[in-house]
């Protein structure tokens, strides 16, 4: 796949004070990326640097092969962007802020406005002020509007924050529907990592406002999860079954063994029931994205 956004040795400084610390990666036409971090570490600055609403004090951005400080107004034309305030005008109301978006883009499509509010449930609420809106409302009109001209990359800075569980599986539903339809690359940060796990197709995790790793999470699951901790809901007698199988932790009915490798697993499953245990639920415990997001930020302060 050809890249689509290419950063390479980014500095940039507030006041001079510096933010991020040489900052590289590449983006793939039709990844779902996600920018993962602590608070502060300089999510937002990326965006806002990719999008050309600031400059870099030093290295190199292309954007679909533009520069966004020169050539900003390009990519914007071809993009979208949800940021904090989603850039809403709250004295009108919803679908006229997506009228004029829609001008703004060259987009005079009523019937996609119309059906965009249908899927993010905003259709009955279009003629509301947006100032009257919930924050979940503004943040799914928000949304709406990133999306109004079919952008070829979408640049999403914690699109479910404020939304009810409800309005976040729309989010995520629909970030997956125009990946899967359009081939869009979409470019987003979030806390919420269980929520974007679903999504990403690559991670990049920065800290301090440096990339300190990057890859897909099988990827990163190969380098970083070494053992693997299972609970597993069985009758089993721990005294039975293969010692190589190291139990941490038994609760009731509940087991937990540590897994050198993920092929022991299941070797001890088929070993439980040759057994004639039974076994009602399996769960691994640390191959999650969260397992993950702080397993590379110990091994990396360890290595500082
Ligand atoms: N316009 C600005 N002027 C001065 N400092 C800024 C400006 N914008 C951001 N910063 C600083 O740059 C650092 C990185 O901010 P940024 O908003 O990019 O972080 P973030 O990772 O998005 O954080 P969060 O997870 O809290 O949204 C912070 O210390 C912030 O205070």
């Amino acid at each position: 796949m050809a890249p689509i956004i290419q950063v390479e040795g980014i500095q940039k400084q507030f006041d001079a004070r510096p933010v991020l610390h040489d900052v590289s990666f590449t983006v793939n036409k039709g990844d779902i990326v996600g920018l993962l971090g602590p608070n502060g570490s300089g999510k937002t600055t990326i965006i806002r640097l990719l999008n050309g609403v600031i400059e870099a004090t030093a290295g190199k951005i292309l954007v679909n092969n533009w520069d966004p400080h020169s050539q900003g107004h390009e990519i914007r034309k071809i993009s979208g962007i949800l940021t904090d305030g989603a850039g809403l005008y709250h004295e009108m109301s919803g679908v006229d802020n997506l009228r004029f978006f829609g001008k703004l883009y060259g987009v005079n499509d009523e019937t996609r406005i119309q059906q965009l509010l249908e899927d993010f449930q905003l259709a009955d609420h279009q003629q509301k002020k947006v100032g009257t809106y919930s924050t979940g409302m503004k943040r799914r009109l928000g949304i709406i509007k990133a999306i109004l001209h079919n952008p070829t990359i979408l640049f999403l800075d914690e699109p479910t924050n404020g939304l009810d569980p409800e309005g976040i599986q729309m989010v995520l539903q629909n970030i997956h529907t125009l990946n899967k339809q359009y081939g869009t690359t979409i470019f987003l940060c979030s806390h919420i990592l269980h929520l974007i796990e679903s999504v990403c197709t690559q991670y990049l995790f920065l800290d301090h406002g440096t990339i300190i790793e990057s890859g897909t999470k099988s990827e990163l699951e190969t380098k970083y999860i070494k053992e693997i901790s299972v609970k597993i809901e069985t009758n089993a007698v721990v005294n039975e079954l293969n010692p190589l199988y190291k139990v941490v932790k038994q609760d009731g009915s509940y087991i937990t063994f540590i897994l050198q490798t993920k092929e022991q697993l299941p070797r001890l499953l088929e070993e439980i029931l040759k057994k004639q245990f039974w076994i009602h639920h399996v769960e691994i415990q640390n191959r999650d994205l969260e397992s993950l997001y702080f397993q590379i930020r110990g091994v990396k302060n360890e290595d500082r």
